[in-house]
């Protein structure tokens, strides 16, 4: 049995990333924290990478990620969740059919449960300097 990652193969899957990432580009609340991504090339390859490796694809780059360190310097909040997964999964349904579209989703939407509860847990407050008891 393939892989999804196999299944969508890594031009096709490429070719999503590289849309839905034009469009993060585009959008009226997403645009603001992606304007911190200075290499969008660099990014767009990491992003594919990720995904590959997170459908079941074989590594191929030698990379470190470090999701919650950036997610907390680029002011993630569950709101900007929502509208990512939204995005993502009007990009997903435009590019791929369904029995591929709906588990990458069901993927992105895991994913995404575990930035949240990074988010509650106050993971993403580490960067952030803590309020002090004199601040309310
Ligand atoms: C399920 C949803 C999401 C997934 C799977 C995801 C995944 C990732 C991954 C794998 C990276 C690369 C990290 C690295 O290079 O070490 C990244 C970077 C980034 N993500 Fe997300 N992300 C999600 C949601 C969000 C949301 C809601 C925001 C809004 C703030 C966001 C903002 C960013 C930014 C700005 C970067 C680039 C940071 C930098 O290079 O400095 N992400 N994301």
């Amino acid at each position: 049995m393939p892989t999804l990652a196999e299944q969508i193969g890594l031009a096709r899957l490429k070719a999503v990333v590289a849309r839905f990432y034009a469009q993060v580009r585009a959008h009226p609340r997403l645009a603001a924290p992606f304007a911190r991504v200075h290499d969008w090339p660099e990014h767009l390859d990491h992003l594919s990478h990720f995904w590959w490796v997170s459908l079941g694809g074989a590594r191929y780059l030698d990379y470190r990620y470090a999701v919650p360190a950036k997610h907390a310097a680029a002011g993630f909040t569950p709101a900007l969740l929502d509208d990512w997964l939204a995005l993502f999964a009007h990009t997903l349904a435009a590019e791929l059919p369904p029995e591929l579209a709906e588990p990458w989703l069901a993927r992105a939407e895991k994913i995404g449960q575990s930035l949240r509860l990074m988010h509650e847990l106050g993971h993403f407050a580490q960067a952030a300097p803590l309020p002090t008891a004199t601040e309310s």
